[in-house]
């Protein structure tokens, strides 16, 4: 399968097509076309049709998107088709609302490790994984072969810590941290910043918006 040169944007929407797909496997959809698909995502066949193409087209005339095919293909670009060791780093409250999420190890996303400065918390386990102290983080990353360190611990904290895992061989870092690390990173080490409230921005915008365009739909009446 040729997958070079996809857009970003392309990629972007890779992880809601594969959400979709599974909820299909799950109902027991074997084949689906781009117009029910389209219906059930709300976006145009043919921009599905052209995302879709993009990796050799899955699709054939008049059968439609084989969903387990699809679904396993688009897996293995995003590189769900293997396990993922992934450590947690910043045992406070979205660190451990994270480590209580299952959902991500049925992604492949394995959290094998949690750690944290406060001695308080060592030895307490979330989800039966152990809150280990930092001077284990490095032999641990070794001995487990963690490929993604999370970060949920102080903005202040985030880039001395971003360092030191990529020195031990971190590969990527998942930063929750509200700092653009990416910016300060070695280009070999891939970095994902999440910021929630910007999410959330979005959201009041996409309100005012509707507010103000209500009001002025009312003005007309
Ligand atoms: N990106 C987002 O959308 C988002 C959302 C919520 C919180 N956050 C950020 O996530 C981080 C954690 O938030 P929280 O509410 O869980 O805070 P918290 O205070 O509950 O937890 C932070 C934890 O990090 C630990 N810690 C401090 N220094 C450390 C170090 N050097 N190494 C390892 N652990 C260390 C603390 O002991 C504490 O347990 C904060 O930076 C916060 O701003 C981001």
């Amino acid at each position: 399968m040729e997958e070079k040169d996809i857009s970003r944007a392309v990629i972007k929407r890779l992880p809601r097509y594969y959400r979709y797909l599974g909820e299909l496997m799950e109902d027991g959809v074997e084949r689906i076309s781009s117009n029910e698909l389209s219906g059930r995502m709300k976006v145009t066949a043919s921009q599905i049709r052209q995302d879709l193409n993009n990796f050799g087209g899955f699709g054939q005339q008049g059968y439609g998107y084989n969903v387990k095919y699809l679904h396993s293909e688009i897996a293995k670009i995003l590189g769900l088709d293997r396990t993922h060791n992934m450590i947690i780093v910043g045992a406070g409250n979205l660190g451990q609302a994270l480590a209580n999420y299952t959902q991500f190890e049925k992604q492949g996303f394995k959290i094998v490790g949690i750690f944290d400065v406060n001695p308080v918390m060592q030895g307490v386990s979330v989800r039966g994984i152990e809150i280990r102290m930092i001077d284990e983080l490095p032999e641990f990353v070794k001995d487990n072969h963690v490929e993604i360190a999370t970060l949920t611990l102080p903005k202040a904290k985030a880039l001395d810590m971003a360092k030191l895992l990529v020195d031990v061989g971190v590969k990527a870092i998942w930063n929750f941290a509200h700092t653009d690390l990416n910016l300060f990173m070695p280009e070999d080490v891939i970095v994902e910043n999440v910021h929630l409230s910007e999410s959330l921005m979005r959201l009041s915008y996409n309100l005012s918006r509707f507010e103000k365009d209500h009001k002025q739909e009312q003005g007309k009446i």
